[in-house]
């Protein structure tokens, strides 16, 4: 029998060992920089002609991995070989099929700082962020393990006299998994794994921005024994391969993880029959998020400020859960906006290969154009009282930002930033604070700073979000504690990580048997 699921503790890098073991993970991932990364398909290796090159973001000139990329014939032989594969894959029983997510587990587990040595190099987390991201990647699988092991058992049904009922959760076929590189591990890791322990194939189309940590993975998946064909690896950009396995007739569902303008697409392409496929594709999406923090006039001001800091400046903001509204009560705005600008001004902002800067860099030079662009939008539509520059030039850095005085339909109050900058808008009273923060058509995160019993009940009625958190920060969910994902334009309104997600990749079939 399993041990009950517990989530990976974090770690603490003040010991000395631990400083030290991350240490050595660095050197050893430094050694490895620049290697190259093949496709995998049915367990072969291709390389093509056709290669990206990974950039560290804290430091552009470091090529951290040369990835082949796939073209349409390629993804055409990834959806033939994992069609195939789900012929076998899908007989194998549910118990068994999740012995093999433990095993992967445990491989992560032993290998937890160099993958996160990893995530610091290609996607610009901090030590303790990258930590984070590893953990909840083996949270992922143990969580799953056990959801599939209890969705193997009988599923009996009220009895009728004469007759025998019973339930099963079958897979559904070919999967094509597109997850984002903010999370390039952990929701790489949990929508592939939750994908295969169902009994799905998957062919796994990583971000192109983070594909090296995704190729480390499939190592992972290959020493835990998975069967080749099961996860078939195909890195290669959105416009060239995206659309062609999306609209493939032998896909039977896409699990996508990204943006709200990629979703949107990806959901019109695949909603569109095309001649010769049997089913309707389903679509498992999460998107983008334009989260607040609410804060009462009778709070906790020290608590709202760290609140509000953290939550939109770790990993710089670049979390779909990131703080990027912060709507406060007007009788303690001032307050507040001086604590945040004060806790702003003091974070430090460099080459997170370093443990002593508090965040790194964004994570390429689009994203970096793009928060420099709203950052020059924010000028104009608020009061800019922390940051508003760029850091360093040796990699995509900027200063945690802070805007005051801005209006609730103001740009920065409205569009996805996913970065260091967080808008401050006055509410007049609750009923308006409540107002402002239901006004964008995202639904992901949202906190409510306060001691009033009587509000933080009515915010958790008219508070419409998928994950609610009172007086605490409204990032840093946790696998089965906290079920992940949001409504609206935040997506297809599932919950990575809850009880019932696995049940999004099955069709459940009934068989009656007359005695
Ligand atoms: N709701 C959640 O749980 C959640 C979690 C993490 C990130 N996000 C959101 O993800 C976004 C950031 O991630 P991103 O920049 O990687 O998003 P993105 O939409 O740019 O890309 C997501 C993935 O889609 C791929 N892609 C791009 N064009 C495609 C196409 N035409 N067809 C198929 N695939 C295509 C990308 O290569 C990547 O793998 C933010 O909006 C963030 O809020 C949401
Ligand atoms: N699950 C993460 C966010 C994932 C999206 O970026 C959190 O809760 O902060």
């Amino acid at each position: 029998m399993q041990v009950e699921f517990k989530n990976e503790a974090f770690t603490n890098f003040s010991l000395p060992e631990n400083k030290k073991a991350f240490e050595e993970a660095l050197a050893k991932v430094e050694s490895e920089l620049g290697r190259e990364y093949d496709l995998i398909i049915g367990g072969e290796r291709i390389k093509t002609e056709k290669k990206s090159r990974s950039i560290n973001p804290s430091n552009k000139e470091q090529v951290v991995g040369v990835v082949s990329q796939a073209d349409q014939a390629l993804a055409e032989k990834a959806i033939q070989v994992a069609a195939s594969t789900f012929e076998t894959w899908k007989k194998v029983p549910g118990t068994s099929r999740s012995r093999y997510l433990t095993k992967a587990a445990a491989i992560l587990r032993r290998r937890k700082h160099e993958f996160s040595a990893w995530l610091v190099k290609e996607a610009g987390k901090s030590w303790p962020e990258a930590d984070a991201d590893t953990a909840e990647a083996i949270d992922f699988m143990e969580y799953y393990a056990r959801q599939m092991d209890k969705l193997s058992q009988r599923h009996d049904l009220p009895r009728i006299p004469d007759e025998d009922n019973e339930l099963y959760y079958i897979p559904l076929g070919v999967g094509i998994v597109i997850p984002p590189w903010n999370f390039p591990l952990a929701i790489m890791v949990g929508m592939t794994t939750a994908a295969l322990v169902a009994g799905n194939t998957v062919v796994l189309k990583p971000a192109s921005t983070t594909p090296v940590i995704a190729a480390k993975f499939m190592e992972v998946l290959e020493d835990a024994g998975v069967p080749a064909g099961v996860v078939n690896f195909v890195p290669g950009s959105g416009s060239e391969i995206g659309d062609y396995l999306v609209e493939h007739i032998q896909t039977r569902f896409i699990s996508f993880t990204g943006s709200r303008d990629v979703g949107l697409r990806i959901n019109e392409l695949a909603a569109k029959h095309r001649p010769g496929q049997k089913w309707m594709k389903r679509l498992v999406a999460e998107m983008g998020g334009k989260d607040s923090i609410v804060v009462d006039s009778d709070c906790d001001i020290e608590l709202a400020a760290q609140s509000i800091v953290a939550s939109a400046f770790g990993f710089s903001g670049q979390k779909c859960s990131a703080c990027s509204r912060a709507i406060v009560h007007q009788d303690v705005y001032d307050q507040v906006l001086n604590r945040v600008v004060e806790l702003t001004k003091n974070l430090t902002v460099g080459d997170i290969r370093s443990n002593d800067f508090y965040t790194g860099p964004v994570v390429d030079d689009k994203a970096y154009n793009k928060i420099l662009e709203y950052i020059e939008i924010g000028k104009t539509e608020g009061k800019l009282v922390a940051g508003g520059e760029k850091g360093p030039d040796s990699g995509y850095f900027i200063m945690p930002t802070v805007f005051a005085d801005v209006a609730p339909d103001a740009r920065i109050m409205q569009e996805e930033i996913f970065g260091p900058v967080v808008a401050f808008c006055k509410a007049s009273d609750f009923d308006h604070a409540m107002e402002i923060a239901n006004n964008t058509e995202y639904g992901l995160t949202g906190s409510v700073i306060s001691r009033n019993r009587a509000n933080l009940e009515r915010a958790r009625e008219e508070f419409h979000v998928g994950n609610l958190y009172f007086n605490r920060k409204c990032t840093g969910a946790l696998v089965g504690v906290h079920p992940f994902g949001g409504f609206n334009m935040s997506g297809t309104d599932s919950k990575a990580g809850g009880p019932d997600y696995l049940l999004l990749f099955t069709q459940a079939k009934l068989v009656s048997e007359k005695l």
